[in-house]
């Protein structure tokens, strides 16, 4: 698959003024519950109306989802709002249900992504269709098996394709339920600029007082638009409570979004550009003179360590550098989360330089 002007047609036919927006609550629970979150939802932004049908769970017992009957619900909805409809896929079964019920919309979930087998059964059976399939990241930043099961659909003849960037899983603790991982979504985007791609602060965040700055900060990497969990009642969804708004939130907070341009032709604004990223050419061509100096001298200590039989780690030494490059960045206004990745990167490239000189 190549990046083509065309990936992005069915978007640009929408003719929009801002961002896509996808809303509705995480499942459908009851046909009144389903009703009455899309007609708060009819006079607002929102483009796809959307509600979980058959909800993967990460352990039994938990509300799995009403299934097939939710279906007639959201060609209710369709029929009483006009508003389109999207709902989740995850094997042959639910896709034919969804097509013979007409949902307009349909993704493909960051558990499905996962699993190249589900991704071709699930090519297999919306072969040639001209419903518009997003993909969800899968569950650990992989790039390849993201954009590999976006190739399966556009095998089968889907073209009307998109991405869905969900967060990753990490074992790690932070403040997202699963984390944004940006850089990821950036190389995305260069890859297939074209590609439209929608950010899910709902499951990022798992928070719903996070969803406004992580849906700005998406708007500010450039997606194409939002899904944003909705429901009337939030605290007392049956799944997912903590990070369900209601619809009058998902109206402020779309209210408050900056959206911005992508670039600005004005010489107001290329002059002082282009004087400024002279300055970080000259900045990051020096970082990169300095990076080449610091494994020289890794060379110098590497072969030192051969000649005295000394192994290549040295764990003390090296918590005292990153302790001191923390106090130093911090200084300077950098955070520590970025100086340990930074310094954590040149430590690694240290020691496969020292390696190569050891072993080599
Ligand atoms: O000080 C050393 O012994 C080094 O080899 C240098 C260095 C570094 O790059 O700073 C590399 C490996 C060690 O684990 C500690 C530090």
């Amino acid at each position: 698959m190549k990046n083509t002007k065309e990936l992005r047609t069915w978007l640009d036919d929408m003719k929009l003024d801002h961002p896509l927006v996808i809303a509705g609550p995480c499942s459908a629970e009851t046909e009144e519950q389903v009703l009455k979150i899309a007609h708060e939802l009819k006079d607002s932004d929102v483009n796809y109306y959307r509600a979980g049908i058959w909800k993967p769970r990460t352990r039994p017992g938990n509300f799995e989802g009403v299934g097939a009957l939710g279906l007639g619900w959201l060609k209710k909805v369709k029929e009483e709002t006009g508003m389109k409809t999207c709902t989740e896929v995850a094997n042959a079964a639910h896709c034919k249900l969804a097509i013979e019920n007409d949902v307009d919309l349909l993704w493909i979930g960051a558990r499905s992504t996962v699993s190249p087998f589900i991704m071709q059964e699930i090519a297999d059976a919306l072969q040639g269709t001209d419903k518009i399939v997003l993909v969800k990241n899968p569950v650990n930043p992989d790039l390849a098996l993201w954009l590999g099961g976006i190739e399966r659909l556009y095998t089968a003849g889907i073209k009307n394709l998109g991405a869905i960037h969900r967060g990753f899983s990490t074992y790690d603790k932070s403040k997202y339920r699963n984390n944004p991982n940006w850089q990821l979504a950036i190389e995305f985007q260069n890859k297939f600029p074209d590609l439209p791609l929608i950010c899910d602060p709902s499951h990022i965040t798992g928070n719903r007082e996070m969803i406004q700055d992580v849906s700005q900060v998406a708007l500010d990497l450039n997606f194409d638009g939002l899904m944003i969990e909705t429901h009337w009642d939030p605290e007392n969804a049956w799944s997912d409570a903590a990070q369900q708004v209601t619809p009058t939130k998902l109206k402020s907070i779309m209210e408050e979004l900056k959206i911005k341009k992508t670039t600005e032709t004005a010489t107001s604004y290329r002059e002082p550009l282009e004087s400024l990223r002279a300055q970080i050419n000259v900045v990051d061509d020096q970082l990169i003179e300095l990076l080449g100096k610091r494994m020289d001298v890794a060379d110098q200590i590497g072969a030192l360590k051969k000649d005295q039989n000394v192994a290549v780690l040295q764990s003390r030494r090296w918590n005292e550098i990153l302790g001191n490059m923390v106090l130093e960045g911090t200084s300077k206004g950098l955070s520590e989360e970025f100086v340990l990745k930074m310094f954590k990167a040149i430590h690694q490239e240290s020691i496969n330089h020292q390696e190569k000189i050891i072993n080599g």
